[in-house]
């Protein structure tokens, strides 16, 4: 679905360029959620903001970014554009990056709807408590005439997947979604984004440093460090038998866990 080859990527520094990705390989399925794990500064969100094409200003890449048979890094930006939100779409680990403040959730569901799948009014309100129905919000058509501080922070996580949800994307880029959030609530939002990847056959892109998250819900394991993949492969295999130095190293680093 979206496959990531030889992605390099440069960005202007104060001495010329620096290289902050070596040679990205990854590969995401439908209804798979591929972790990315790695230390900061590693290069997580700068391959999350590729695909987007998100990229910094000055920014510079090589290699392939491939999503069904297109190549996003050669794609003119109005094109990029229409496909971002839609066929590929991002959340971040701060709702507030998602939400705006001033209006209502039924206001934002709806703008997005209203302006990307072009629905009126009505329809656009009935699919906007349907998207808040899938990420159990209680009481939907309520709920829309809320405004987000009005919602606990587990809850405006789960409005702003319902935002990133809008438009059915085929892929979803989680850049550390339960980063914020409380250890209980981090675990209901896990449960429902891997009950919506696998009901949605969504291909998602987990980003998170932290490998207790990654344990718990994804199927692939790509640990990054100095924008260079050095491991991948299925979770379980990565979490308990790493072959790489440096994913034993960050497995270790896990609280009561140590490596086999
Ligand atoms: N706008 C920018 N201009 C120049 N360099 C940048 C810019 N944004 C990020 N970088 C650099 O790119 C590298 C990769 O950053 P990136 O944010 O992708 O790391 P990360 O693995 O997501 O880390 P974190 O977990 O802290 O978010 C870092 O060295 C960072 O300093």
């Amino acid at each position: 679905m979206l496959e990531i080859s030889g992605l390099t990527l440069d960005l202007p520094a104060e001495d010329g360029t620096k290289r902050i990705l070596h040679g990205v390989d990854l590969t995401l399925r439908p209804g798979r959620i591929h972790g990315l794990a790695g230390e900061s500064g590693s290069g997580k969100t700068m391959t999350g903001f590729a695909v987007l094409g998100l990229l910094p200003p000055g920014a510079r890449t090589t290699g392939r970014i491939a999503f069904e048979g297109t190549d996003l890094l050669t794609l003119p930006p109005r094109q990029l554009g229409a496909l971002r939100g839609r066929a590929v779409s991002m959340m971040f680990q701060d709702p507030s990056t998602s939400l705006h403040p001033m209006l209502t959730i039924g206001r934002q569901l709806t703008d997005h709807l209203r302006h990307h799948l072009k629905l009126d009014r009505k329809a656009a309100r009935a699919r906007a408590a349907e998207l808040l129905g899938q990420v159990r919000i209680p009481n939907p058509l309520e709920a829309l005439g809320r405004y987000p501080h009005q919602f606990s922070g587990g809850m405006r996580q789960r409005i702003a997947i319902a935002i990133a949800l809008a438009c059915e994307p085929k892929v979803l880029i989680a850049d550390e979604p339960t980063t914020a959030l409380d250890v209980t609530v981090q675990a209901g939002v896990l449960r429902l984004l891997r009950g919506l990847c696998d009901d949605l056959g969504l291909a998602v892109l987990l980003v998170t440093h932290d490998l207790g998250v990654m344990s718990a819900i994804a199927d692939e394991v790509s640990v990054m460090r100095h924008g260079r993949v050095v491991e991948t492969g299925p979770r379980g295999r990565v979490l308990t038998e790493p072959h790489h130095e440096y994913t034993r190293t960050l497995l270790d680093a896990l609280p009561g866990r140590s490596t086999v």
